[in-house]
C-alpha cells in the first residue's frame, strides 16, 4: 500500500441499504482518459454469493468482476492485470462492516480539481439485468451439465457393456466420481441429502437399464464374421483343444488320481456345457446365405443348422459314453467323442484367416497346434508302449526318471525331428514304433515345415519384390552406366515409394476388385485429398466417384520437375502430399505460388482454352510431394457431364492467364527498350518469313498447294481475327485444320494474329468432316462479341449485299444461321470447299470433286515425282530452321527435333499453331489425295480468300 500515500485516494461509503444487496458501480465523474487505476479496495459485507462490481470512468466501463462471496481474491484473477496490481488488496469483511470501496489513480493529490465525490449508484436497471445473467448463466449451466449426462447415458445405451461386472461396476464409480462435483457445483447452496437421493436414484436406473440392455444386446441371430460369433468360436475351440489333449494324456499317464479327479472333472463337465450351449445358443442362430441373401429368420437358422453335418458331429460329440465310468470306472478315453467337436475348431481358424489383420499368424499358429498334437500323440504312444514292456525294462523304453510328460515329449519330439540321438529299438514292436514315428517326423517336415516356409514367404513376398526391383534395377543402372546422381535419385524413388505404400505394384492390387468395390476402396483412401480440393467442393458425389477411379498417384523427389512451360499438357495434377511451387519469370527462378494439399494445377492447358493448350509454367516439386494424376481424357470425360465444374476450373484457368499476362507484361516493358536497340544496330538481321511463304518455297511449283496459296489475292481485307479476340486486324485468309483431331479453324491475319475457334466436340472417329458441320459446331464456341466484330470488318459480300446487317441483327440468336450464310457463300465453296466436303481422313477424293480435276500429275507421274518433291521439301524446310517438327507425337527420322523446332521459332517467330500444323502434316502426308494434290498442311485443310 505504499502507493496509497503517493496517489489520491477515494473512499467512498455505500448506504447499508444498497451494501445488503449489491454494489453495483463506482463512478469517478471527471478523471481524466489518461488515468489509470492503480488498485481497487473494497471492505464490504458482501453478503451474496455472487457480487458484480463495475468500476466506471467517464469515458466508460474499466472493468467488470465477480466476487463470490468468500473468495475476495478471486476477484483479483478477474480483473486484468493492467487494472489490479500489488496495491489491490481486499479486506476481510464481517456482515457489520459497511461496504467501502476504494480507488486508488495515478492522479496526485495535487489535482482535487479533478476529482468529484465517487458515487457508488443504485442503478435499477442494471441491477435487473444483473439479476437476470445470474439466471441466464446458471441455467446455461444447468443445461450443459444435463446434456453430457445425457451423452453419457446414451453412450452406455450403444456400447455393448463391458463383460466384466467388476470393471463396469468400476466404470460406474469413476461416471460418479466424475459427476459429484460437477453436479454438486449446481446444487451446492440445496440440501446435501437432495443430492445424495438424486445418486442413489441414479444408480438404481444405471442398473436397471444395464440389466435390461444386457438382455437385450444379445442378437437374435449372429453374423458369422462378427466378433461375437468368433469369440464365441475361440471359447468352444479351446474347451475342444483342452479335451483333444487331455484325453491321452489322461488315460496313458497317471495324472488322473483321486485327488485330481474333481478338477479334472469339473473341468470336463465344463467344456461340455459350453458344447452344448453352443449347439442351443450360438449355432442354431448363425445367419446364412440363401440366393444371395442373407437369411436372419430364426426358425430357419436353425433348420439349416440341423442340415448341416456339422450339427450331427456336434450332437456325437455329446454323446454320454462316460455314463460307462459307472461301470468301468473313470477312463478319459469314455471321453473320445468329444475330439469330434474338431469342425468348430476349423471353422473357428477359418474364420480367422477371413478377418485377422495378419492372417499368416493365424496360420502359422493352426500348422504349429498341429505340430505339437501329433509329438504328443507320440509321446503318449511311447509312453504307452513303456508301460506295456515295462518301465526302464530295456535301453529303448522310458526308464522312470523324471517328469514323465517331459521326458516322453523329449523322446517324440528328437524321433519326429530326427534331430539327435535315440536309444537302438530293441525287439520289433519296438522298431514298427520307430518306423511310425519316423514317417510321422517326414510327414510332419515335408507337410507342416513346408507350409510354414510358404505362409512366411506370402507374408514376406512384398518385400522380397521390393528387393527384387532394387537389385535388379541397381545392377541396370550400373550397366548404363548412368551418372551417379541420377542413380541415387532412382534409388530414392524406389526407396521412398516402397517406405509410403509398402508396394511397388499398387493399382495391381485392386485390380482384381469388381468396378463399385474398387470406387469404394479408392474413395476412402483418397477421401482426405479429395476433400480438400476445393474444385470439388460442391460438385456432385457421382464426379467424384467418376474422378477417384482415374486418379494415378505419382511421387515426386525434391525438386524435381513436374511439368514445364511449354511442353503439351497431358495431365492435371492434384497435391495429395507435400508442396509444390509455380515457377515463373524470365529466368524461370520466381516462385509464383506454393501449392500445398488440396490444390490442383495444370489444367489450365487442358481446359481447351483458345491458345492454351501448352503449360504456362514451370512446377516443380518442393520436397517429397505425392501427388494424384488426371489424364485429359478422363478429365474431360467426367467435366462434360458436369459444367459446373468445368466452369470453376475455367474461370480459375482464365484469371492465372491474366494473371501470367499481367506479370509478363511487365517484365516485358523494361525488355523491350533493350530489344529497339538491338534492332537499329543489326538492320541487316533477315526478315522473319511467315509459315506459308515458307511453304512456297519448299513446295513443287506446280503443285495444286502452290498453285492454291500463290492465287492472286484480293485487296479487299476479308476475315479478320486476333488470338485477344478484341483487337482483329484484316487478314486474307481463313484455315480450318484439325490437330490431333480437335478442330481448329483459324482466322489468319498478317500479323501472326489468330482467332483459334476450337471444336472440341469433333473427334478423330468422324470419319467424314465437312466444312459446313466444322462450321457449326464451331460457331457455338465463338463469343457473339468476336463476330459482331469480325463481320463490321467484312466488306459487303458481293453476292448476298444483305447478308452483313442481316447477320448482325440475328447474331445473338442465330450464330449457326451466320455461320451457314457464310459458308454458302460461292467463292469459299469454288476454292475449296466443294470438294473438301467430302475430303474424309482417308480413301480418294470423290468422284467429279474439284480436286480430282486439278490433279497436278497424273497418278503415276505423281508418285515418282513425290518422293522427290517430298524429300526436297522436307530438306528445304529442315534448313529453314527445322520447321517440319513433330515435338510430342513421334521423333522424325529426318534429324529434326523440338530443339530445334522452338529455335526455328525463335528465329521466324512462327506461331505455335503453325507448328502444329507442320507436325500433324507428317500424320496426313500418307493420304494419297495429299501426297498427289502437293498439300502441305495438315489433314484436312484448306486456304481461301474472300474476293
Ligand atoms: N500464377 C500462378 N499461380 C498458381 N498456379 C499457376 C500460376 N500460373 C500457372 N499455374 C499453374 O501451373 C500450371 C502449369 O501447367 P498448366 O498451364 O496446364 O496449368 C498451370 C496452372 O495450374
Amino acid at each position: 500500500m505504499a502507493m496509497k500515500e503517493k496517489v489520491c485516494s477515494h473512499h467512498q461509503k455505500v448506504s447499508p441499504d444498497v451494501a445488503s444487496s449489491r454494489i453495483n458501480y463506482v463512478t469517478l465523474p471527471n478523471v481524466p482518459d489518461t488515468t489509470s487505476i492503480h488498485a481497487i479496495e473494497i471492505q464490504s459485507p458482501l453478503p451474496e454469493k455472487l457480487k458484480k462490481i463495475r468500476t466506471h470512468k467517464t469515458s466508460g466501463i474499466i472493468n467488470t468482476g465477480y466476487v463470490p462471496d468468500s473468495e475476495e481474491h478471486s476477484f483479483i484473477k478477474k480483473l486484468p492485470m493492467s487494472v489490479v496490481d500489488q496495491n489491490t488488496s481486499f479486506q476481510s469483511h464481517s456482515k457489520e462492516t459497511v461496504p467501502t470501496i476504494t480507488v486508488e489513480t495515478s492522479v496526485t493529490p495535487q489535482d482535487p480539481a479533478h476529482w468529484k465525490d465517487s458515487l457508488p449508484i443504485e442503478d435499477e436497471s442494471w441491477s435487473g439485468s444483473g439479476r437476470a445473467s445470474n439466471v441466464y448463466h446458471t441455467i446455461q449451466r444447468l443445461v450443459q451439465a444435463f446434456a453430457e449426462r445425457a451423452r453419457r447415458v446414451k453412450e452406455k445405451i450403444v456400447q455393448t457393456p463391458t463383460p466384466s461386472p467388476t470393471s463396469s461396476l468400476n466404470e460406474e464409480e469413476n461416471e460418479k466420481q466424475h459427476d459429484r462435483p460437477r453436479l454438486a457445483s449446481l446444487i451446492q447452496n440445496d440440501d446435501p441429502s437432495a443430492a445424495n437421493d438424486w445418486m442413489e436414484e441414479d444408480k438404481g436406473i444405471w442398473y436397471c437399464r444395464m440389466s435390461k440392455q444386457l438382455l437385450l444386446s444379445f442378437p437374435r441371430v449372429l453374423d458369422p464374421q462378427s466378433k461375437v460369433y468368433i469369440s464365441w468360436l475361440l471359447i468352444v475351440t479351446l474347451c475342444f483343444v483342452y479335451n483333444a489333449w487331455s484325453i491321452f494324456l489322461r488315460a496313458v499317464f497317471q495324472y488322473q488320481t483321486p485327488e485330481s479327479l474333481p478338477y479334472l472333472l469339473s473341468f470336463d463337465y465344463f467344456s461340455d456345457a459350453i458344447y452344448i450351449i453352443d449347439m442351443v445358443v450360438f449355432k442354431v442362430r448363425v445367419k446364412y446365405l440363401h440366393e444371395g441373401f442373407w437369411v436372419e429368420d430364426l426358425a430357419a437358422t436353425r433348420k439349416n443348422y440341423f442340415k448341416k453335418t456339422m450339427f450331427k458331429m456336434d450332437l456325437l460329440s455329446l454323446f454320454p459314453l462316460d455314463l460307462l465310468y459307472l461301470v468301468y470306472g473313470f477312463n478319459a478315453l469314455f471321453r473320445f467323442p468329444r475330439m469330434l467337436k474338431v469342425q468348430t475348431f476349423w471353422e473357428f481358424f477359418n474364420r480367422m484367416d477371413a478377418v485377422a489383420k495378419s492372417p499368416y499368424v493365424v496360420r502359422i499358429l493352426r500348422t504349429l497346434i498341429y505340430m505339437m498334437y501329433l509329438i504328443h500323440l507320440n509321446a503318449c504312444g511311447y509312453y504307452a508302449m513303456s508301460v506295456w514292456e515295462g518301465i526302464g525294462s530295456n535301453d529303448w523304453v522310458f526308464q522312470g526318471e523324471g517328469n514323465a510328460y517331459i521326458r516322453c515329449m523329449y523322446f517324440a519330439t528328437k524321433t519326429a525331428t530326427s534331430i539327435g540321438k535315440n536309444p537302438k529299438p530293441k525287439n520289433e514292436y519296438e522298431y514298427i514304433f520307430m518306423t511310425f514315428s519316423w514317417l510321422t517326423g517326414v510327414f510332419i517336415f515335408a507337410f507342416l515345415i513346408g507350409q510354414i516356409r510358404d505362409i512366411v514367404a506370402t507374408a514376406t513376398q512384398n518385400t522380397t519384390q521390393y528387393h527384387q526391383v532394387m537389385d535388379q534395377m541397381v545392377r541396370y543402372m550400373r550397366h548404363l552406366n548412368l551418372p551417379e546422381n541420377l542413380q541415387y535419385r532412382v534409388r530414392l524413388w524406389l526407396n521412398h515409394t516402397w517406405e509410403q505404400q509398402k508396394t511397388l505394384h499398387e493399382s495391381k492390387i485392386l485390380d482384381s476388385l469388381p468396378m463399385k468395390m474398387k470406387t469404394d476402396v479408392a474413395i476412402n483412401v483418397h477421401y482426405n485429398t479429395l476433400v480438400k480440393v476445393q474444385l470439388f467442393k460442391n460438385c456432385d458425389k457421382a464426379l467424384l466417384r467418376d474422378l477417384v477411379l482415374k486418379l494415378r498417384p505419382v511421387l515426386f523427389l525434391p525438386g524435381d520437375n513436374i511439368c514445364r512451360k511449354g511442353e503439351l499438357g497431358k495431365e492435371m495434377y492434384i497435391v495429395n502430399k507435400g508442396l509444390v511451387q509455380v515457377m515463373g519469370g524470365e529466368e524461370g527462378d520466381v516462385v509464383l505460388a506454393t501449392l500445398s494439399e488440396g490444390s490442383v494445377f495444370g489444367e489450365i492447358s487442358l481446359l481447351g482454352i483458345p491458345g492454351c493448350n501448352r503449360r504456362t509454367a514451370d512446377v516443380r516439386s518442393k520436397g517429397f510431394s505425392n501427388l494424384f494424376v488426371l489424364g485429359k481424357a478422363d478429365l474431360w470425360d467426367a467435366l462434360e457431364h458436369y459444367p459446373d465444374a468445368q466452369a470453376i476450373l475455367k474461370k480459375k484457368a482464365q484469371t492465372l492467364i491474366k494473371q501470367n499476362e499481367d506479370r509478363e507484361k511487365l517484365a516485358s516493358g523494361s525488355r523491350k527498350k533493350i530489344e529497339a536497340e538491338t534492332i537499329i544496330r543489326d538492320p541487316s538481321r533477315t526478315p522473319t518469313p511467315r509459315l506459308l511463304k515458307t511453304v512456297l518455297e519448299v513446295v513443287h511449283p506446280n503443285s495444286m498447294c502452290a498453285q492454291l496459296f500463290n492465287k492472286k489475292r484480293s485487296s479487299a481485307p476479308v476475315l479478320i481475327g486476333d488470338r485477344s479476340q478484341n483487337n482483329l486486324l484484316p487478314s486474307p485468309r481463313l484455315r480450318a485444320s484439325s490437330v490431333s483431331g480437335v478442330g481448329y479453324l483459324s482466322l489468319n491475319t498478317k500479323q501472326d494474329g489468330f482467332l483459334n475457334l476450337k471444336m472440341p466436340s469433333l473427334s478423330q472417329k468422324d470419319d467424314k468432316v465437312s466444312l459446313e458441320n466444322f462450321l457449326n459446331k464451331t460457331s457455338e464456341d465463338i463469343a457473339p462479341k468476336a463476330i459482331k466484330e469480325l463481320l463490321h470488318r467484312v466488306p459487303t459480300l458481293p453476292h448476298k449485299p444483305s447478308t452483313q446487317s442481316e447477320v448482325i441483327r440475328n447474331l445473338e440468336t442465330e450464330e449457326k444461321v451466320i455461320w451457314e450464310r457464310l459458308c454458302s457463300h460461292e467463292d469459299l465453296i469454288k476454292s475449296s470447299a466443294a470438294s473438301l466436303d467430302e475430303l474424309p481422313m482417308m480413301g480418294k477424293p470423290p468422284t467429279g470433286s474439284g480436286l480430282e480435276l486439278q490433279l497436278p500429275y497424273k497418278p503415276a507421274e505423281a508418285n515418282s515425282c513425290l518422293k522427290t518433291e517430298e524429300k526436297l521439301a522436307r530438306e528445304e524446310m529442315c534448313s529453314h530452321g527445322n520447321l517440319i517438327t513433330s515435338p510430342v507425337d513421334e521423333p522424325l527420322n529426318n534429324g529434326c527435333n523440338s530443339s530445334n523446332a522452338s529455335s526455328a521459332s525463335e528465329q521466324y517467330n512462327i506461331e505455335e499453331e503453325d507448328f502444329l500444323s507442320f507436325s500433324e502434316y507428317h500424320k496426313y502426308k500418307q493420304l494419297p489425295q495429299l501426297q498427289q494434290s502437293g498439300f502441305c498442311s495438315t489433314g484436312y485443310f484448306f486456304e481461301s480468300e474472300f474476293k
